[in-house]
């Protein structure tokens, strides 16, 4: 039952009926708001849905064995300039690139699937991009000599066959982050960029490693048997977003002869090395599968020419760093300065930004909109909900949801909880009540997690049930409304998961169900919300006062510090012998930026990877 407290401005919810939990029927018997009055008995809905079975993820090919390479230390990697000003188009072979183990491959187009799927789906889907709701966004940016913005793709120098798949993905300007990122990344300074959920960041670190590849004009890459040489490496935190980049940049690359493959945890790494073998330009992969790569010595990085890390706050968090340092630091990767490091994200605490540091040289900030900021896209609301409620609410909503669609269209739903069990348990619930939904977290195994995905993407299941592995980085146009169940630790993580819907200038919808266990998150919630612009509930900021006040927030990004300064090199607090304008290629000094985030030891793998 909501208490008094929240009655009173508790009044926007959608479909959010009587608040009455006393009323309502026992657990597994949901009964949609209009029939409420009448006899359960015969009423309760049937499980409609029994998903259609799906085929497995075919996205890794195993393909015919790779011819061994053995021989010279140092081979000559030629044919790369082809792809570059000759606007090469033949789409076969890969020229010699990645020590000429792929030549007479036939490379598939990766564009022939998009026009299949759009079909099939929602003609919405392609239509409705509206970056000029971007145009008025507040870009910072600090460091020696920063290179200009661009407002065309015509004014830089891509590339040809890299500007005909600019073409072919309908991106007919670059958003703010692509306007000012691309032209630093081109000039081979390092960056740390920071831009709003679903504002194009992929590319906007794609397109200046593509094209840089397919610049040089000689490369010589050691020859050692059955160790790949990649020059550039994209690492993510998830399995989900390091096929999801592979994806994006197997588009950006196509019939450029820059050849993308990716290497991540749960999916027999025999396929994985026999791509690695057949040669390999630009590695997307986790960390964790990447160190089993580099310690079997089927990977080296000493070739390395360009360093991404997306979501690059999650990435240096505590689950991810030592790993991360690992692959960075005591490897065989050439140090900042000679490598070129781009870091992305939507949230970038100054604690993280420090420790960031010590990968870059000389680098360049960005910060297109407030650094951890959320899209004005995206509607916010927050409704009181006791936790014995939380179900039938949700039911609530997704009943009216179904009933009106959002903004008059049928849309897919993510909802996100805080474990694994109450993400079986949600999903469970759901289906006996006739909403199809699939769920997707860490205990599932790969198989299960892709084939959830994609259920859910083809709107087979549009209701999907989620934990944070799904929170970050996935780019699925049509996810209409994001509910948070479960209201995370954590305001950037919050951030992250609103962020899945309101994509490409696109609206979305995003409802959190808020009690007494969120008091923490009261503040920075309610800090956030007005930052968009949106409609605070007076009961939340009696929260926030009642939080700041006792002194009880404990959320590491709340409070001024958030929401008042971007580059942390421009903020005294850090007091680091450094000059950070000057650059420095850093050390392997541990961060040592206290005890916030995952909690895991060294060396555990995490359980997004
Ligand atoms: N210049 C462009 N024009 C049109 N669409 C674009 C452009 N750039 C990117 N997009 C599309 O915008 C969507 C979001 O891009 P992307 O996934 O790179 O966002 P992001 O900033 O990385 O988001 P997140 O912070 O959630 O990871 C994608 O569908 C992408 O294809």
């Amino acid at each position: 039952m909501r208490t008094s407290w929240a009655d009173s401005a508790d009044n926007s919810a959608i479909g959010s009926g009587n608040g009455n939990s006393s009323a309502l029927p026992p657990r597994g018997a949901y009964v949609p708001p209009h029939l409420r009055n009448r006899s359960l008995s015969s009423e309760v809905p049937a499980v409609s849905h029994t998903p259609a079975p799906l085929p497995v993820n075919d996205r890794v090919n195993p393909g015919g064995a790779a011819p061994h390479q053995g021989g010279g230390y140092f081979k000559a990697d030629q044919g790369r300039q082809q792809g570059y000003n000759s606007g090469y188009q033949t789409g076969g072979g890969w020229n010699g690139r990645g020590a000429g183990r792929d030549r007479g491959r036939r490379e598939a187009n990766p564009f022939e699937n998009d026009e299949v799927e759009d079909q099939s789906l929602d003609e919405q889907e392609n239509t409705g991009i509206n970056f000029d709701a971007y145009d008025d966004i507040p870009v910072e940016t600090s460091g020696e000599n920063v290179p200009p913005p661009v407002n065309t793709f015509a004014e830089i120098d891509l590339g040809e066959a890299l500007n005909n798949n600019i073409h072919r993905c309908k991106y007919v300007k670059p958003t703010p982050v692509q306007r000012y990122a691309i032209p630093i990344s081109l000039s081979g300074r390092d960056l740390m960029a920071c831009a709003q959920t679903g504002s194009g960041k992929t590319a906007a670190f794609c397109f200046p490693i593509i094209s840089g590849i397919m610049r040089e004009q000689y490369v010589q890459r050691p020859r050692v048997a059955r160790t790949a040489f990649p020059l550039a490496l994209i690492l993510s935190p998830t399995r989900e977003l390091s096929c999801q980049i592979h994806d994006e940049a197997k588009k950006f690359s196509y019939q450029t002869g820059v050849k993308v493959v990716v290497a991540y945890g749960g999916a027999p790494i025999t396929q994985q090395l026999r791509e690695l073998e057949r040669g390999v330009d630009i590695l997307v992969a986790t960390p964790g599968r990447l160190v089993d790569l580099l310690e079997r010595a089927r990977v080296s990085l000493q070739m390395i020419k360009y360093l991404a890390l997306d979501e690059a706050d999650r990435m240096l968090d505590m689950g991810f760093e030592p790993q991360i340092r690992k692959i960075v630091e005591q490897m065989d990767m050439p140090p900042p300065g000679i490598r070129q490091t781009l870091l992305f994200s939507a949230t970038f605490p100054k604690e993280i930004q420090r420790l960031a540091s010590d990968f870059l040289s000389s680098y360049v900030f960005l910060a297109v909109g407030r650094v951890g900021s959320s899209t004005d896209l995206i509607a916010q609301r927050v409704e009181y909900v006791l936790e014995s409620d939380k179900r039938s609410h949700l039911m609530d909503l997704l009943h009216a949801q179904r009933e009106n669609g959002i903004c008059g269209k049928q849309g897919l739903t993510l909802v996100f909880v805080e474990t694994k069990k109450g993400a079986d348990a949600l999903e469970h619930c759901l289906c006996v009540n006739g909403f199809p939904a699939a769920s997707i977290h860490g205990d599932r195994t790969q198989q299960e997690r892709e084939l959830a995905l994609r259920s859910f993407k083809t709107g087979n299941t549009p209701i999907l049930v989620a934990t944070d592995v799904a929170a970050r980085g996935l780019d699925i146009p049509r996810v209409a409304h994001v509910v948070n169940f479960d209201l995370p630790n954590d305001i950037d993580d919050y951030v992250h998961r609103i962020g899945r819907t309101g994509r490409a200038g696109k609206m979305g919808l995003a409802t959190a169900f808020f009690n007494e266990s969120n008091l923490s998150l009261a503040k920075p919630l309610a800090d956030l919300m007005q930052e968009a612009n949106q409609e605070v509930p007076a009961w939340l900021t009696r929260y926030a006062a009642r939080s700041a006040y006792s002194g009880g927030n404990r959320n590491r990004r709340s409070g001024g510090s958030r929401f008042g300064g971007r580059d942390f090199r421009r903020e005294g607090s850090f007091n680091k012998s450094t000059d950070y304008y000057g650059g420095g290629t850093g050390g392997g000094a541990a961060g040592g930026y206290g005890n916030y985030g995952g909690g895991y030891g060294q060396g555990v793998t995490s359980a997004w990877d």
